[in-house]
């Protein structure tokens, strides 16, 4: 049984990358806020809207403190944050749906996102997700780690310098391999599982610009942000 060690070097990575993401961390108050009360289609949709931007916002800063990142290519760091931005949104969704709440609490989060004004055909692909993130009860280390690792992913559209990519997202990919054999001993699949979800996200993210302008409502209204960055409007 080999003995896998964490490098000193990999120690001061991951700490950098989860420090920087507990950094940029959307407030909780989504999840709050729909606790407290039922919204229009149109307030749910702008919610979302002003939640994704805010989210955009933070993950650019998380990317900046990623070692490496903002001395690539100008034009390949915003291929990679443009190119990954819906699926760190969905990966962001599900481990705020994942958290723990009071009884009945994640009940109710469920229901009210049901019933937020998506339109049927998206919202089981969209919590089959959500509950196979759930299914792997990820440590915050690894929520981190596979979060740089889906900005760091070399075959975004426009990427011109693969391997300057490549070569930040390879150490990513070999302490998260490691933490997982350390976090999950009794799973010696848990890391291919996790890469697995990274599959499941592109799928959903597939379907993402047809799932906005599906929404129960006319006239979805975006924020500057969020047209750039979701090709829409
Ligand atoms: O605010 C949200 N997500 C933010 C979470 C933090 C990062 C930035 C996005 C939305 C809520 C908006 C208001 C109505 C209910 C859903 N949300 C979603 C969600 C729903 C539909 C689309 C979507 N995309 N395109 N069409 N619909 C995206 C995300 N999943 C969630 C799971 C847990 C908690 C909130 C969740």
């Amino acid at each position: 049984k080999e003995k896998v060690e964490i490098t000193k070097e990999q120690k001061a990575l991951t700490k950098v990358i989860v420090e920087a993401y507990n950094r940029h961390q959307i407030p909780q108050d989504v999840a709050k806020k729909l606790l407290q009360d039922q919204y229009s289609v149109e307030e749910n949709f702008l919610l979302l809207t002003e939640m994704a931007t805010s989210q955009v916002q933070v993950i650019v800063e998380f990317t900046k403190s990623i070692p490496g990142f903002l001395s690539l290519d100008h034009e390949d760091q915003i291929a990679l944050l443009k190119g990954s931005a819906v699926e760190a949104m969905f990966l962001r969704s599900a481990q705020v749906f994942s958290k723990k709440m009071p009884n009945g609490h994640n009940g109710i989060l469920e229901e009210r996102i049901r019933k937020s004004g998506i339109s049927e055909e998206f919202i089981t692909p969209m919590f089959n997700f959500y509950k196979s993130i759930i299914g792997l009860h990820m440590s915050l280390e690894e929520q981190a780690l596979l979060t740089a690792i889906t900005i760091l992913t070399p075959d975004r559209p426009y990427v011109k310098d693969h391997q300057a990519v490549e070569k930040l997202q390879e150490p990513m990919l070999d302490v998260l391999r490691k933490v997982c054999v350390l976090q999950h001993p009794q799973e010696p699949q848990y890391f291919a599982r996790l890469l697995g979800r990274l599959t499941e996200l592109r799928t959903l993210t597939h379907y993402h610009a047809e799932m906005l302008t599906s929404w129960r409502m006319n006239d979805h209204k975006f924020t500057p942000l969020l047209c750039e960055i979701w090709d829409v409007q």
